[in-house]
């Protein structure tokens, strides 16, 4: 696939967007789903990798292009890995700050010692919509979950989330930081040698 000259990214979510583009660099053209559809597809799959194939299937239906979409989200250890693949419905679609509130008063009366959790992405790419052989790419990102927000950079629960061998939140790490280290930057790099980008 090293021939890949041009590809949608199957996202409906800006600092995804923003993230996935900073990391592809301009090697390849880069599309969003929004220039073709503002409708979002149901994410129905049990995983995140089902959901991220549909997502990109969708997009690659919808734009005649190569997709590649991301499903990610964070998987806390005290809730038995909640709210997973549910991250961005946790608080019933009312978004990120309202997940955050939610994250943050269930685990309220848990104990830094048991507040650990990773980031998980799921990177799929299909070269059409009926592709049989999608290409999948798995990263974590381990860390635990504070007690506040802090920090402003990012999105999603980047505030709530200390990663493992940082001082500070995903939130307070510059972009081209978080963009080295995080679940998305690892499953991405994975993307990349298999492209030979
Ligand atoms: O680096 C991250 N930093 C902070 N939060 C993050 C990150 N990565 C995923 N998350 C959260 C955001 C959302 O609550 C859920 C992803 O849900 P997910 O369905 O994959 O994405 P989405 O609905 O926002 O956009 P779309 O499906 O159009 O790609 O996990
Ligand atoms: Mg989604």
């Amino acid at each position: 696939m090293s021939d890949l000259t041009e590809l949608v990214l199957a996202s409906h979510n800006a600092g995804k967007l923003k993230e996935l583009q900073a990391m592809l660099g301009d090697r390849v053209r880069v599309r969003s789903v929004g220039e073709f559809s503002q409708v979002e597809p149901e994410e129905t799959g049990l995983s995140f990798v089902e959901n991220a194939i549909l997502k990109a299937r969708n997009a690659a239906r919808l734009s005649g292009l190569p997709a590649l979409a991301d499903d990610s989200g964070l998987a806390v250890d005290a809730l038995g890995g909640a709210p997973g693949i549910y991250s961005a419905r946790y608080a019933d679609g009312k978004g990120d700050a309202a997940n955050n509130a939610k994250l943050l008063d269930v685990l309220r009366d848990v104990p830094d010692a048991e507040r650990t959790g990773q980031f998980v992405c799921v990177l799929a790419l299909v070269r059409h919509a009926d592709d049989p052989l999608p290409i999948l790419c798995e990263g974590l990102w381990p860390g635990r979950i504070l007690h506040a927000a802090q920090g402003e950079h990012g999105f999603g629960y980047d505030p709530l989330f200390q990663p493992d061998g940082e001082a500070v939140s995903a939130a307070e790490l510059a972009p081209a930081e978080k963009n080295q280290r995080s679940h998305r930057a690892r499953a991405m790099a994975q993307l990349k040698q298999r492209l030979g980008l």
